[in-house]
């Protein structure tokens, strides 16, 4: 694992995730035993640990930021965990101007191992968790940690910017055997739907399809840059002994296979030098501009007959340019929307051969700027339908966790209809970075930065605070800012065989405190 922990702190985006069916052992895997030891730790502590060791070991050479978000996935709705209080639904972005994937959830700044392992106590008692045949404490959500890097190399003035998930996934049952009712029966049905169609993106993926349908459930929208992005990813897979779940145990060592069989090419660092920074300041500062300008009365007239009624392109409304810049009006193509709508007033940057922005306002532009690193028809855009508030058929999911491995055989991909949610819109003009997935589509924002964190080992733990101060910058597709090809990426996936089916897991404490977690009612379960 040190080697991928190493490559966050390089500017490699991680997903490290544990699979597997319900009781098999994933929670146990990521955070460890319900009392702790130095031995027995997760792998979340661990790649905690091991992440600000190495922080230690370059201070003097990079200045390192790091937070921390938290948030599980109950029911297709995205909470956060570090938020004690209220279940505000949050919304998943994959293009959001902020750079976060979940920009309204809090963000820790950390400084130290103990900072993020008393956020993932916290995180871990809001979880929700609930009794089953199985598992008398069987995590009814996927919960994802998400540690955000950014390093700035103190040589040659480089940000690099990465982040790394945490991922603990809530495990597949069949309802017959899990014997839920009510409430557990729904969010195993939630559950299972959530996993078919991670089932659905890695058969995709591994197919090649230029389709992947990483919409169509919020666990795929938010791993979407690990599982076909530029990321490294690590999967741990569980099977549990038991004799009487072996069907169980080969469609997880099924869908293993498939998911090692992925390969997706060479990973990619975030890295940006000053010039891209500089030209990315600049493509911000003029929108600003333009916002501005366009607020005033008389050029909201002047807009609808003349593109050029800013005087941009003749640059004598560019920021200060270095004397080595192209100036603007070289660069050339600042133009104006005569029909954009009030999400989606934005400039056209057109840079030939500098690769830094291209933003369009027709169905194929759109097309290219946002899916999915994959192509989507007019036609599906126009037809797009979101799926993502349909409950479960519980007809069908029933007999889920057979039929959607049986999925994953070689075969024609289904048709499937992409939703587009209406929020996406005003991202056409959103900022990409390291943990955003549009790798086509880049715009910046100047001095985005995590809040001032200082390396240093020292715990300094922070409140969390909402996420609208937080800025992040963003990662360019401009050849310049790219590192040359890294280490082929493909899917790892370890396999680790559980305890016999154990149903005692009991007050999970990760460092301190022996609370229970919450029940789905909001309630917190007693530690027995
Ligand atoms: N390697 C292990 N050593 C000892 N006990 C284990 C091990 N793995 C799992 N267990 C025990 O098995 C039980 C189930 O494990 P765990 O809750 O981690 O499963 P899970 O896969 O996360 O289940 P769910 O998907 O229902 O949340 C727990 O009591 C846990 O302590």
């Amino acid at each position: 694992m040190q080697p991928l922990i190493r490559s966050v702190l390089d500017g490699f985006n991680v997903c490290i995730f544990a699979y597997g069916q319900t009781g098999s052992g994933k929670t146990y895997t990521m955070s460890g035993p319900n009392v702790l030891s130095e031995k027995s730790v997760g792998v979340n502590y661990r790649a905690l640990n091991d992440l600000f060791n190495l922080q230690a070991q370059r201070k003097g050479t990079i200045n390192y930021e790091i937070s921390v978000q938290m948030i599980e996935i109950y029911n297709e709705q995205v909470r956060d965990l570090l938020q004690d209080s209220g279940n505000r639904k949050l919304e998943i972005r994959n293009t959001s101007q902020k750079g976060l994937a979940v920009p309204d959830a809090s963000i820790v700044p950390v400084t130290s191992t103990s900072d993020v392992a008393e956020l993932m106590n916290q995180g871990q008692k809001n979880r929700v968790v609930g009794s089953t045949a199985i598992n008398d404490r069987s995590s009814r959500s996927h919960s994802c940690l998400t540690v955000h890097v950014q390093g700035h190399d103190l040589t040659s003035g480089t940000i690099l910017r990465a982040c790394m998930h945490l991922v603990d996934l809530a495990g597949s049952e069949r309802v017959d055997k899990s014997e839920v009712v009510g409430d557990r029966l729904k969010e195993a049905l939630y559950i299972n739907k959530s996993l078919s169609a991670l089932g659905d993106v890695i058969a995709s993926l591994a197919q090649k399809n230029s389709h992947v349908p990483y919409r169509n459930s919020k666990l795929t929208q938010l791993l979407q840059d690990s599982l076909g992005g530029q990321a490294k990813t690590l999967m741990f897979v569980h099977i549990s002994p038991e004799p009487d779940v072996v069907n169980e145990t080969i469609s997880t060592l099924k869908f293993a296979e498939r998911v090692a069989s992925v390969e997706l090419g060479a990973a990619k660092a975030n890295k940006e030098g000053g010039e891209v920074r500089e030209l990315k300041e600049q493509i911000a500062w003029l929108k600003a501009a333009l916002v501005k300008k366009e607020g005033e009365p008389e050029n909201i007239q002047s807009t609808q007959s003349s593109p050029n009624i800013y005087g941009i392109n003749k640059g004598n409304a560019t920021p200060v340019f270095r004397k080595n810049r192209q100036p603007m009006e070289d660069v050339g193509n600042l133009e104006v929307r005569n029909n954009a709508t009030p999400t989606q007033k934005a400039l056209k940057f057109d840079i030939p051969g500098s690769g830094i922005l291209v933003e369009h306002n027709s169905p194929n532009s759109v097309k290219n700027c946002w899916v999915d690193n994959a192509a989507v028809g007019d036609n599906q855009f126009e037809n797009s339908n979101s799926v993502r508030e349909q409950e479960p058929n519980l007809t069908t999911h029933t007999l889920l966790p057979n039929l959607f491995y049986q999925r994953y055989t070689p075969g024609p991909q289904r048709g499937r209809v992409e939703s587009i949610p209406s929020q996406e819109s005003d991202e056409f003009n959103g900022v990409t970075n390291s943990c955003s997935s549009d790798q086509d589509m880049v715009m910046s924002s100047s001095g985005r930065k995590v809040v001032g964190i200082t390396n240093g080992g020292v715990s300094n733990k922070k409140k969390p605070r909402a996420k609208n101060d937080n800025n992040m910058t963003t990662r360019s597709t401009n050849p310049t800012c790219k590192s040359p090809p890294q280490s082929q990426k493909r899917l790892q996936t370890p396999v680790r065989s559980s305890v016999q089916k154990t149903p005692t897991k009991n007050g999970k404490q990760l460092l301190s405190g022996t609370d229970g977690r919450r029940t789905p009612s909001g309630k917190t379960n007693t530690v027995k």
